[in-house]
């Protein structure tokens, strides 16, 4: 970090007004005081941090030329948010950012005017910006919009889907590339080779004048029509015609998106171009740029947990148990060991789910697609229906980008596709955006797919190897973030009976019937009911679908209370299992019925366990619930 003059001329900033009077010296000065402070907080609370480092000077940039928040900024993804906050009136809350209570680590429309967009998930500012470029032509408004958006998330499809409609349209609207060459990990795929060819075939600029201004200069014969100035101009600034003006939009670039001076007078030039229709300007920056720990990291930083500031150095988790990601990937590898049809497909994540290390032991059969997964599913059916095993390894909450796929692709033509489902359930500080809530709910609706939940990492194993065996229709299994019970793990996993479950402990009087990880806690509560003279039963249920059906009526049959707990929204697991027992007339008699799931709201951001807690789906959440299900006192509730 560089030392900064004795007078922090952040403390001077409330809000982006503040930094319209700033010269080019104070605004560099600026920009060095926000490096240190972001810095400074995310050592404290953790966060993804490399992506704001690689944004402070188009922040500073774009607050001093433009005028938010009635000028809309849209950040994609929104995890390089920090300075922006910070400018932006937020300065005083950078201390709660992503705890209880808190800001969010991601742009938020509650949170603030200035986020004229909330974002989590990526590849979605350009489409939003056009969607508001197009409203205020429609107002007859002249506020600019502005997209900045990474060369990782402009892999997606909905870039180009955007893209692709702005170009045809006369809406102004500004698209800034930060294009740093990094995605959570080295970028892949053929834009990124096209953008990287697209920066060593040209020379970095420093515009003072706009594309236009320079036509001016160009001679008359050149400048015959606004039409042929226009594209003369661009194959000035561009050295040639390029896939983005080929679409349409005025392309500048590209520039050093770490020297304010370009920035800043680029970005005047742009704001004060009256031309309709779409502008790309292309920035070359570095991720965790100014903060030597993050940029010789090899991921620089994304997300970090708390750490010293002068050493770098991380806090590591607690545990020693092994992380359910760790496990799947030492499950699959297995597996794979054996099997040489299993291939492994991750959209862009492939240290978050484990795929790294099967890349590792056999990179011909690891497939990084990109920020993409509605491709990755397709892609995947594909290779099912020439007879490999993919095994689809996504996020429950970025799958949801993939369900149409998923129905349609994968499910619906019985193609064997392996969802290996990760962040299910509550993630913490990553919030609402990122919780795996609604897997259960959107797989457990579709005919024909095996949906499972290991209880603990060496089922998590055995679903694997059972994955693998299923070869006439989809499968999914669901694990969460973070390490897992800790039980010891087999060489191998076993293959399982689809929709078979089983009792963890016989009782009499209470059942719990868990699906997932919740299994620990179940038995947890059971201690906790028997030393109330509650005899539990406590089942895993492993299957979502197809239920256990025998099972089911067992427990329905044989307890005076009924609880079926899992990690996710209502309408999952516990729905499925009321439907059966509706449809069976095992609810008509006396048994008192209760599903635990997440509530039915987006849960912020927080600490887990308090999340968890919240919603009632832990140990004394099932306590809580068979004691109001059986009437007892609030006296031992609250006992409980
Ligand atoms: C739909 C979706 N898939 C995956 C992710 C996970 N993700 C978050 S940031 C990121 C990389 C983004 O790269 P880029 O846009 O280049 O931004 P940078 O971090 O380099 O600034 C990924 C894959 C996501 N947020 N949304
Ligand atoms: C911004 C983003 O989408 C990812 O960086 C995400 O926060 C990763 O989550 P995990 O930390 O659970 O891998
Ligand atoms: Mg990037």
């Amino acid at each position: 970090m560089k030392d900064v003059s004795d007078t922090p001329l952040l403390d001077t900033v409330h809000s982006p007004a503040d930094l319209k009077g700033m010269n080019l010296d104070q605004l560099r000065q600026l920009t060095d005081e926000l490096r240190n402070d972001v810095v400074r907080h995310v050592s404290r609370t953790g966060g993804h941090l490399g992506a704001s480092l690689g944004v402070m000077e188009l922040t500073v940039g774009l607050h001093h030329v433009f005028n938010a928040p009635d000028d809309k900024i849209i950040w994609d993804v929104g995890h390089q948010c920090y300075p922006h906050k910070v400018l932006t009136g937020r300065r005083d809350q950078m201390g709660t950012l992503r705890q209880d209570g808190g800001i969010s680590g991601f742009t938020k429309r509650t949170e603030s005017d200035y986020d004229p967009f909330g974002a989590g998930h990526s590849s979605t500012s350009i489409s939003a910006g056009l969607g508001m470029a197009v409203a205020r032509d429609l107002k007859g408004g002249k506020n600019h919009v502005i997209a900045v958006i990474g060369d990782g998330s402009i892999t997606a499809g909905m870039a180009y889907e955007a893209m692709n409609n702005a170009g045809a349209l006369d809406s102004r609207l500004i698209v800034i590339l930060n294009d740093n060459d990094m995605s959570i990990a080295p970028p892949v795929g053929a834009m990124s080779y096209y953008l990287s060819e697209l920066l060593t075939s040209t020379t970095l600029k420093s515009f003072r004048h706009s594309a236009k201004d320079l036509v001016k200069k160009l001679p008359g014969s050149l400048a015959r029509t606004v039409k042929d100035a226009e594209s003369a101009a661009r194959k000035m600034v561009t050295g040639g015609s390029n896939i983005f003006s080929d679409l349409g939009f005025y392309y500048v670039g590209p520039i050093d998106g770490h020297n304010l001076d370009h920035v800043v007078s680029v970005l005047e030039n742009l704001r004060d171009d009256k031309d309709p229709g779409p502008v790309l300007l292309h920035i070359k920056t570095k991720k965790g740029h100014g903060y030597a720990p993050a940029e010789n990291s090899a991921d620089k930083y994304h997300g970090v947990s708390k750490f010293d500031v002068v050493t770098g150095k991380q806090q590591k988790t607690k545990s020693n148990a092994p992380s359910y990601t760790g496990t799947f990937a030492k499950a699959l590898i297995k597996e794979a060991e054996t099997d040489e049809k299993i291939v492994g497909i991750t959209a862009a994540m492939p240290s978050g789910t484990g795929l790294d290390k099967f890349g590792e032991r056999f990179p011909n059969r690891m497939f990084d697609v990109g920020i993409a997964e509605q491709h990755a599913v397709t892609f995947a059916a594909g290779l099912a229906a020439e007879g490999f095993k993919p095994f689809c390894a996504i996020y429950s909450t970025f799958l949801q980008r993939g369900y149409d796929q998923l129905i349609h692709d994968a499910v619906l033509q019985h193609l064997p596709v392996r969802f290996a489902i990760d962040r299910a359930g509550l993630v913490g500080a990553d919030g609402p955006t990122h919780a795996g809530s609604f897997d259960i709910a959107y797989l457990c609706t579709l005919p024909d797919i095996v949906v499972m939940a290991p209880s603990d990492e060496a089922e998590l194993m055995h679903m694997v190897a059972t994955s693998a065996q299923i070869d006439d229709r989809a499968s999914a299994l669901r694990y969460p973030r973070g390490e897992g019970v800790g039980v010891d793990l087999p060489e191998k996993g076993t293959v399982l009976e689809i929709g078979k479950g089983r009792i963890m402990k016989e009782g009499g009087s209470v059942a719990i019937l868990s699906y997932g990880t919740r299994l620990a806690e179940a038995l947890l509560a059971a201690e906790k009911l028997e030393a109330l003279g509650l005899a539990t039963t406590v089942a895993d249920a492993r299957f979502a679908k197809p239920i256990d059906r025998d099972l089911v009526r067992n427990l329905a049959n044989n307890h005076e209370v009924l609880i079926t707990v899992e990690e996710g929204s209502a309408g999952g697991f516990g729905a499925h299992v009321v439907q059966y027992m509706l449809s069976e007339g095992l609810m008509d008699g006396t048994l008192k019925v209760r599903c635990l799931t997440m509530e039915d709201k987006f849960v912020d951001h927080g600490n887990v366990h308090q999340q968890y807690e919240a919603a009632g789906i832990n140990a004394s959440g099932m306590v809580r619930a068979v004691l109001k299900a059986l009437g007892r006192s609030a006296e031992d509730a609250q006992r409980a």
